[in-house]
């Protein structure tokens, strides 16, 4: 029975001795019921109290297994790409020694000529620069990156024989500057000073080492204007260029109800093809909108040949080529060198509260412009508890959340208030959706940290996570999203260079800060 509540002399509410069972005129232990409810009373209380203490200490054991679970995973991550260099390594240099062995048979006689020498001397001096040119460490080398050809030695799929792929350089360059050495002091000391020595995102510049063979072209469907275009540029790169091409079953079909003429247009049967796409494929040409670059870049889980975007969208923010000039730009990029955006992906890790010890068995998801935590169709407020690099940030009450990269920083998150960010920074935009609070600015952090989300045990509802706007995951109360920047950036090339490229994409795209000027002819200090 529910005790009634009443206010003493101060205001406070007690219950009173007659309402709650015991009265002077019958002490406690008169009444059985009394006495029963005397043992049981504290008793309750005591289990209570041992309860809570107990699921208190079982939510600490949970997240301590979740942090150790966490790291765990990314050590492995780690030791796969240490694995992965060394055996890319491993592979070059035997190819450098087999070339001096070749050499050396090939050697009438013992006594080797000055010229043999020196040039033995060459593929030994390649084999130490090309070990010092690499960026080693935990920089991302654009060389290794984006001219491995090799599949992932992570990869389940069995390595099958593989076309060579054109070979390229990376170079910065900034203005008046077209050095294609890599550099990679961010700062020297000089009598006790620290200077900047070297900027660490200059303008990156193509140069093609031996002329691309392959291209895959990528299309939005169900556009006419986009099926057009396609038949006419996979016919024009056939007959003008004779590069061999590929296209998703899709089009290839659409190709060839077109006409029995396109059978020279390959495609992929399985994921298994997808996945060492990029050790055929030279370069990549994107026949849409920005849903068509980001799907491009969705189809490679690891390195992404250069993307060429041409526009058939309507708004086409990482799309400046234009269609109708296709020609024009495709030959230029053919001969190379181009200047390209290397754009930073995030790689989300989901981690199940159930599964306790074990990553979401999907893998890695990455996105280009952002992974989003939202409230789905759930009408209370999300309540995410952000972590970055293990120090607790906020808890976001509001609509949601977006992770995005400075690509991103101009589609969803610009929509809730982020800043626009060049592409080139290396960051990672924290952004709230509709904060329930007055204080609640969007934040940007550097690319090297680690950013967990945390739906709380006790949250009132689910989350929702979406990555660059598809692929929705349900987030139940406990589980986590753990979100760091990637290895493999998406090389897009640009019209012009990107600085130009993202403010002509602001002003056009976005009519970025559109205003009429004000005349001249008013008052004046
Ligand atoms: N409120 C919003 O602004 C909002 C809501 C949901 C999704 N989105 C964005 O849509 C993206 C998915 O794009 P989609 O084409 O597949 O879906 P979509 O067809 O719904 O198009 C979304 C719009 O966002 C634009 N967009 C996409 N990436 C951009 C970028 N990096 N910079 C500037 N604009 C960009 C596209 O051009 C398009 O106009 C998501 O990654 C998300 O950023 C935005
Ligand atoms: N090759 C493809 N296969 C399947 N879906 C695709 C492909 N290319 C694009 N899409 C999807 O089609 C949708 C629209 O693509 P896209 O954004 O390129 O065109 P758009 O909406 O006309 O452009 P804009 O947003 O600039 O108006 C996106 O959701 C995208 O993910």
């Amino acid at each position: 029975m529910p005790l009634k509540c009443k206010p003493d002399s101060n205001g406070n509410t007690s219950a009173s001795p007659q309402e709650n069972g015991f009265s002077d005129s019958h002490p406690p232990l008169n009444s059985e019921k009394a006495v029963q409810e005397l043992i049981q009373q504290p008793l309750l209380q005591g289990i209570d109290d041992h309860l809570f203490e107990f699921s208190e200490a079982l939510r600490t054991v949970a997240k301590a297994l979740r942090q150790v679970a966490e790291a765990k995973a990314s050590a492995q991550a780690e030791a796969a790409e240490w694995k992965r260099r060394y055996e890319l390594e491993k592979s070059r240099n035997l190819q450098l020694e087999q070339k001096v062995l070749s050499q050396e048979r090939n050697t009438e006689s013992n006594e080797e000529k000055p010229k043999e020498l020196g040039e033995k001397k060459k593929v030994l001096d390649e084999v130490a620069e090309q070990s010092e040119r690499c960026c080693g460490k935990n920089d991302i080398c654009s060389h290794e990156v984006l001219q491995d050809g090799k599949p992932d030695s992570n990869s389940s799929v069995t390595p099958r024989k593989v076309m060579r792929k054109a070979s390229f350089k990376l170079a910065w360059c900034c203005k008046g500057d077209r050095t294609d050495q890599h550099k990679h002091d961010i700062v020297s000391f000089e009598k006790g000073n620290i200077t900047t020595a070297e900027r660490s995102s200059k303008q990156i510049s193509l140069k093609w080492e031996s002329p691309p063979k392959t291209v895959l072209i990528l299309t939005k469907p169900n556009s006419v204007a986009v099926q057009i275009l396609c038949s006419e540029m996979v016919r024009w790169l056939k007959e003008q260029k004779n590069l061999k091409i590929f296209v998703e079953p899709r089009v290839q079909s659409e190709l060839l109800a077109e006409s029995a003429y396109y059978d020279f247009v390959k495609t992929w049967e399985d994921e298994e093809e997808i996945l060492l796409l990029h050790t055929k494929v030279d370069l990549i040409v994107t026949l849409g909108g920005d849903g068509t670059v980001l799907w491009a870049a969705s189809m490679f889980k690891g390195p992404v040949p250069p993307i060429v975007p041409f526009s058939l969208g309507s708004l086409g923010f990482m799309t400046p080529f234009h269609s109708e000039h296709y020609r024009e730009y495709l030959d230029s990029i053919l001969r190379g060198p181009m200047s390209i955006t290397l754009r930073h992906r995030l790689q989300c890790h989901v981690v199940r509260d159930a599964a306790k010890s074990e990553y979401d068995n999907e893998g890695p998801i990455l996105v280009l412009n952002e992974v989003t935590i939202d409230r789905g169709i759930s009408s209370f407020l999300t309540n995410l508890e952000c972590y970055c690099d293990n120090n607790f940030i906020t808890c976001v009450q509001g609509d949601g959340l977006i992770l995005s990269t400075t690509s991103g920083s101009t589609a969803y998150s610009l929509a809730a208030g982020g800043s626009m960010v060049h592409p080139q920074v290396p960051a990672i935009l924290f952004t709230p959706i509709c904060p329930h609070s007055l204080s609640f600015r969007p934040l940007i952090l550097p690319e090297h940290v680690t950013i967990r989300v945390q739906v709380p045990f006790n949250s009132r509802s689910h989350a929702w996570a979406s990555f660059d706007g598809k692929d929705r995951k349900c987030l139940a109360p406990g589980d986590a999203l753990v979100c760091s920047m990637a290895t493999w950036p998406v090389p897009t090339a640009c019209q012009v260079d990107s600085t130009t490229d993202f403010f002509r994409s602001i002003h056009d795209g976005l009519h970025w800060n559109l205003r009429k000027t004000q005349s001249f002819d008013g008052p004046r200090e």
